[in-house]
């Protein structure tokens, strides 16, 4: 669905950033992508939707090679790939509603979502998502009178209007407390099932990671050092990817499958370590 061959990123800066990136992932697939601060997780991600421009390799999502694409037909790629924030990247002064309908932006031209003048079919879908996100009741609250995880759903809602094939996720939970975050950890986990969705989620936790995820890529120093499920990540390979600790005081999760309690959970000690000492 998605292939990364020999994709390399060297900033203009000199700064490398990306070595080598073999990766393949099939539809409804959900990844985390994990290393310290520096690693090349953002690099990675915007690399695929060409944000950033890769200067070595390809990146092809259905057999489209979107390195070879430009213009139009690049921005037509782009749709298919949903891209969800960790600042939410919101309008504030716009109502929920009008947040979600600029995931038409693409689509629609720009003198239409000036007007704010969206297709019927647009609007009946955006309801939809917003029920489907939990936010079925704030569509005409102004962005900015949301919390931090009512936000993210926005987000969320927004990058699935386009109906993308493929989502780009950089670090969803960053701002969110630990009880919000699994929520939504829960919820793109559960929309990537039920749309066979393919996702690559850019995460600092390792124990949300280890949660929700299918498949975990460990990244150090632009290069990548682990690949594989969530009960494979041992102590010694959370070392290879972030470098010496005591990962043996970290309780091993107990179980991988998505856990549909919504008590809060105080993040591990590894979540700790992971995030802030990677920081
Ligand atoms: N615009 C840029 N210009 C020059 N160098 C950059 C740029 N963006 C990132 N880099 C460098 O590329 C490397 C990878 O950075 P990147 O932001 O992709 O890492 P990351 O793993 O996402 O880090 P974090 O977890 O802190 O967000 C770093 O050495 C960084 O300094």
């Amino acid at each position: 669905m998605l292939k990364l061959s020999g994709l390399g990123k060297r900033y203009p800066t000199g700064d490398r950033a990306l070595t080598n990136i073999e990766l393949t992932l099939p539809k409804g697939q959900v990844m985390a992508l994990i290393g310290p601060s520096g690693a090349g997780k953002s690099t990675l991600i915007r690399c695929v939707n060409r944000l950033v421009e890769p200067t070595e390799g390809s990146v092809t999502l259905e057999g489209v090679e979107l390195t070879r694409l430009s213009g139009q037909k690049l921005r037509q790629a782009r749709r298919s790939m949903g891209m969800i924030f960790q600042e939410y990247a919101l309008v504030d002064r716009l109502t929920v509603m009008e947040n979600v309908l600029s995931g038409q932006l693409g689509y629609v031209g720009f003198w239409r979502s000036f007007l704010r003048r969206y297709p019927q079919s647009a609007v009946v879908e955006a309801f939809r998502l917003l029920e489907r996100v939990g936010l079925p009741h704030a569509l005409d609250k102004r962005a900015d009178a949301l919390s931090g995880g009512q936000r993210q759903r926005v987000g969320i809602a927004r990058a699935l209007l386009q109906s993308p094939k493929l989502l780009l996720v950089d670090e969803p939970t960053a701002s969110l407390d630990p009880k919000t975050s699994r929520q939504i950890m829960r919820l793109i986990r559960e929309l990537c099932a039920e749309r066979e969705l393919a996702a690559i989620i850019n995460i600092h936790d390792v124990a949300l990671a280890q949660q929700f995820a299918d498949r975990i890529v460990g990244l150090r120093a632009g290069e990548i050092v682990f690949d594989g499920p969530p009960g494979e990540l041992t102590s010694d390979i959370l070392t290879t990817i972030y470098g010496e600790e005591d990962w043996d005081t970290t309780p091993e999760p107990e179980d991988n499958s998505v856990d549909e309690r919504d008590d809060p959970t105080p993040p591990t000690p590894m979540a700790r370590v992971a995030a802030g000492g990677a920081r």
